[in-house]
């Protein structure tokens, strides 16, 4: 099973070699669940409709308005442009949110500073299973709800480390806009805890990439392997993958 995150960075981008390299990984005779993201089209809507909005701490202060352009956004022309371009590309996709059988199950971080921002405290994965043993690869938007029915703004890639970690993946791949981890212009083939807390303390790993690493190192306790890779180029071939690899075994 791998679970792979696609960032907002890179959806508008997603190279025709990026569908390959998931072809050949169900060819391989994996399963694959697509988690999305969708920050960079939520900031363009919440412009036009000139509704304000601020991260805090790498996660966007929720607010009614805002929460309502979030799920438009993920729920709708994210998700299904990208179940659209799977299927065009020969994957057979099926789109959902966390809210389609209560599959992200959530709770508020901290109403007080961040609004309608949830984490993930369930994943209810019967949906999940249902859609893989019938061929489909599941397309997730990070929303999530709570038992009275609150949905909730997941930052993606925590949802996407959850999701792995309820389904003991093999490996979860973060699809981002660049090539992996970047130090001094090069790519980091092998990264651990150690290197990675380095890089963030002296600044090498910042921005976007914090949230990234951090759900990484995270979900090792329960995950083989993480990757973090490029859409704009082929990631995996013919067994070999190109991008940060992490392994589960340097952290226990
Ligand atoms: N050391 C680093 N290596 C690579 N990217 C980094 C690093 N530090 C910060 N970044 C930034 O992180 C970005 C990826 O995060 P983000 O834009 O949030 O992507 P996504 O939408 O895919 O989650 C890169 O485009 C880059 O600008
Ligand atoms: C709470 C929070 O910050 N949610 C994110 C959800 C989308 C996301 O994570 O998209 P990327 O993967 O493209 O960053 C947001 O509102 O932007």
């Amino acid at each position: 099973m791998i679970v792979i995150k696609c960032g907002g960075s890179v959806l508008h981008e997603l190279s025709p070699s990026f569908f390959t390299s998931v072809k050949q990984l169900r060819e391989s005779g994996l399963d694959v669940v697509i988690v999305h993201g969708g920050g960079p089209d939520i900031g363009h809507l919440l412009q036009a409709l000139n509704i304000p909005s601020e991260f805090v701490n790498g996660l966007r202060k929720t607010t009614k308005d805002v929460l309502d352009v979030v799920e438009m956004v993920l729920n709708g022309k994210v998700n299904k442009t990208l179940v659209s371009l799977l299927q065009t590309n020969g994957i057979r996709a099926v789109g959902l949110s966390g809210v389609d059988d209560r599959l992200l199950q959530a709770k508020p971080i901290d109403v007080q500073t961040l609004g309608y921002v949830g984490e993930v405290v369930h994943v209810h994965a019967k949906m999940l299973h249902m859609l893989l043993r019938h061929g489909y690869v599941p397309v997730i938007a990070p929303i999530g709800v709570d038992e009275r029915g609150q949905t909730y703004n997941i930052n993606a890639d925590t949802a996407a480390s959850a999701i792995a970690q309820a389904l003991s993946a093999d490996k979860l791949v973060f699809v981002t806009d660049v090539a992996g981890i970047l130090k001094n212009g090069e790519v980091v083939k092998e990264a651990t805890a150690q290197t990675i807390e380095a890089m963030m303390a002296d600044g090498t790993i910042s921005g976007g990439m914090i949230p990234k690493v951090k759900a990484a190192l995270h979900a090792l306790h329960s995950v083989q392997e993480v990757a973090i890779v490029s859409g704009k180029a082929s990631f995996y071939k013919e067994g070999t993958w190109h991008g940060t690899m992490m392994k589960k075994e340097v952290y226990v």
